[in-house]
C-alpha cells in the first residue's frame, strides 16, 4: 500500500549510475553502479515505491536529446524489471540553469510531479536520496527525509557541507 513513508525518490546520476562532469550523453555512457539495480529491486520487494528525479540540463545544452534520454530510462526500467523490481515514475528536468523552470533541483517541481503522479496528498516522510546538495534541498523543501550517498559527487558534497558547518575560526 503506497504511503508517503514508503516512497523512495532517487536522484539518477551519481546514485543509480556513474556520473561524469561531461554529462551522461548516450546509452553507452549510462553505466549503472554494480549494486544499484538490485538495490532498487530489493526496495520494491520490501514494499517501497521507487521513483527517480533527475536534472538533465544536457538536453538544454544540446549535448543529447530527449529520445536519447528515453533510451537510457527504458534500459534502466528493463534492468530493474529483470530483477522483479519496479520504478513507479521517472521525472526529469530538461532545462538549463538559466531557464527559470520550476522543475530543476533544488526546486521541488519534479518531486511534486511524482507526488501528483502517485496520487499522494503529501511527501512528508518520503525519502530523497542524492549525491548533490540540490537533491537534498529539493527533498527538504517538501518534507522528505534525505540521504546523501558517497558515490558520484557525494563525497565532494559532504566535504563542502562539513566546511560550511565548521565553526568559524575566531579572527584575532
Ligand atoms: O544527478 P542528476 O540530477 O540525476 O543529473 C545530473 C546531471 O544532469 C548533470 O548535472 C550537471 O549539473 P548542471 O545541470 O550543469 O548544473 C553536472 O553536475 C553533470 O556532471 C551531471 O552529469
Ligand atoms: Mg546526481
Ligand atoms: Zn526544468
Amino acid at each position: 500500500m503506497l504511503s508517503a513513508d514508503t516512497l523512495v525518490i532517487l536522484d539518477r546520476d551519481g546514485v543509480i549510475n556513474h556520473d561524469s562532469d561531461n554529462y551522461i550523453k548516450s546509452l553507452d555512457e549510462w553505466v549503472p553502479y554494480p549494486t544499484s539495480i538490485t538495490a532498487i529491486a530489493r526496495l520494491t520487494h520490501a514494499g517501497y515505491t521507487v521513483a527517480v528525479a533527475t536534472n538533465q540540463s544536457g538536453i538544454a545544452r544540446g549535448y543529447y536529446d530527449e529520445a536519447t534520454l528515453h533510451t537510457m530510462h527504458e534500459h534502466l526500467v528493463r534492468l530493474v524489471t529483470s530483477e522483479s523490481g519496479h520504478i513507479a515514475h521517472i521525472a526529469y528536468c530538461p532545462h538549463g540553469p538559466d531557464d527559470n523552470c520550476r522543475c530543476r533541483k533544488p526546486l521541488p517541481g519534479m518531486l511534486l510531479n511524482i507526488q501528483q503522479h502517485l496520487g499522494l496528498a503529501s511527501l512528508t516522510g518520503s525519502w530523497m536520496v542524492g549525491d548533490s546538495l540540490r537533491d537534498l534541498q529539493a527533498g527538504e523543501a517538501v518534507g522528505c527525509k534525505t540521504v546523501l550517498v558517497r558515490t558520484g559527487k557525494g563525497v565532494k558534497t559532504e566535504q563542502k557541507a562539513l566546511v560550511l558547518k565548521k565553526p568559524r575560526s575566531s579572527m584575532i
